[in-house]
């Protein structure tokens, strides 16, 4: 991408496209088109095809889609299907229609069966049955990324797919039923303190295994791949290690302070038991991440602190 190079960045107000917007800027990016989701909805065919026949953007991270947590997932799987497919189906289509020189698609780890073999390679989509809390999801994106690669056969256009591991940072969805578990737990461990409850809630059995990545690693990641990669492959974004829900627990428990009990709700889902990316065909590239586990849920838990009225308001509201 050229310093000067139009790039549209959708879904800017959400934790991906916020990151990836302020590390475009630190980079020296200086013309980037966004729009809010009120000003554009991407599940509408024809606002999507007017705004790339007028803006005529050269390159585009598609990370505006419907996101949640496990039990966002589970609860809304039409909502989930019905948006993530529409916004898919419309900007690659409109980027194909319209000139787009480079497109980056995300996905999630989630696309991969729920029972795959450890760490997941690539080329193990679609080898078996998807995890239920989260299949409509999946199904989505999948859809996303297989369109992406179609698109790439039939027409010869530079689009992209990356799959993120579950992601994290300032800037995320506190909300704490339809978040994911990172900020649900800095949110509950902050509360206990201030409130000084005797005791927090973790769903689940503790017992599942995720990879995090820091959110300033990962627009650095997208970043390096519009640069870098070009490949029919989807590509896997993550840190190629995992922790239990317990070990994070314990973490996110030490950083708050918090002394009382930790009380497992088990009528809650624990999902995949583990999704372990194989991260080897990206730092074969040359990338890496830089922020350790404790060192980015140090910097969410401050920037939660500081953030935290501000949250609490715009729920209300
Ligand atoms: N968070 C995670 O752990 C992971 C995320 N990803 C992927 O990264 C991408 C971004 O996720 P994330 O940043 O976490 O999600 P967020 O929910 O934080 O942000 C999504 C953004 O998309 C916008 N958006 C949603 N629907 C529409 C629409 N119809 N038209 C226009 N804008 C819309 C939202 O605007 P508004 O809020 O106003 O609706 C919001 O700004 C997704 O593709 C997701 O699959 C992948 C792996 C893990
Ligand atoms: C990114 C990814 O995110 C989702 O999949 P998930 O990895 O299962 O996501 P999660 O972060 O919500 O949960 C991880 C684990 O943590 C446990 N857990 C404990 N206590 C809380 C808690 O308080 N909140 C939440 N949300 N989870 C909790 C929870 O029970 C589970 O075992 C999908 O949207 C999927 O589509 C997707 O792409």
């Amino acid at each position: 991408m050229e310093k000067n190079a139009k790039i549209y960045v959708a879904g800017h107000r959400g934790l991906v496209g916020g990151a990836l917007l302020r590390a475009l800027q630190q980079q020296g990016y200086t013309n980037i088109i966004t729009r809010t989701h009120q000003e554009l909805d991407l599940t509408r065919q024809s606002e999507v095809e007017a705004f790339f026949q007028s803006e005529k953007p050269e390159y585009v991270f598609l990370s505006a889609a419907k996101v949640g947590g496990i039990l966002a997932n589970a609860t809304y799987p039409a909502d989930f299907i019905y948006q993530n497919l529409a916004i898919a189906m419309n900007v690659i289509h409109a980027a194909y229609l319209h000139g787009v020189k480079k497109l980056l698609f995300l996905g999630s780890s989630c696309i991969y069966p729920k029972l795959c073999p450890q760490p997941i390679k690539e080329e193990y989509l679609l080898t078996s049955s998807l995890e239920p809390t989260n299949e409509a999801y999946a199904i989505a994106k999948i859809a996303g990324l297989e369109m992406a690669r179609f698109y790439r056969k039939q027409y010869g256009v530079d689009f992209i797919s990356a799959m993120p591991t579950n992601l994290y940072g300032p800037g995320d969805n506190f909300h704490l039923a339809h978040s994911h578990v990172i900020p649900a737990l800095l949110r509950k461990f902050y509360e206990a303190v201030r409130e000084q409850k005797a005791e927090v809630v973790v769903w689940g059995t503790g017992k599942p295994r995720r990879e995090f990545l820091y959110i300033d690693d990962l627009a650095d990641a997208l970043i390096f791949l519009m640069n870098h990669y070009s490949d029919e492959s989807h590509i896997n974004v993550g840190v190629g290690e995992d922790v239990e829900i317990r070990e994070l627990v314990e973490m996110i428990r030490e950083i708050s302070g918090f002394s009382g009990k930790v009380v497992y709700d088990t009528s809650k889902p624990d999902g995949t038991p583990r999704k372990l990316l194989d991260v080897s065909r990206l730092t074969s590239l040359g990338w890496k991440p830089k922020t350790s586990l404790r060192e980015g849920l140090e910097k969410t838990y401050a920037w939660l602190v500081e953030h935290y009225d501000a949250i609490v308001a715009r729920e209300e509201r």
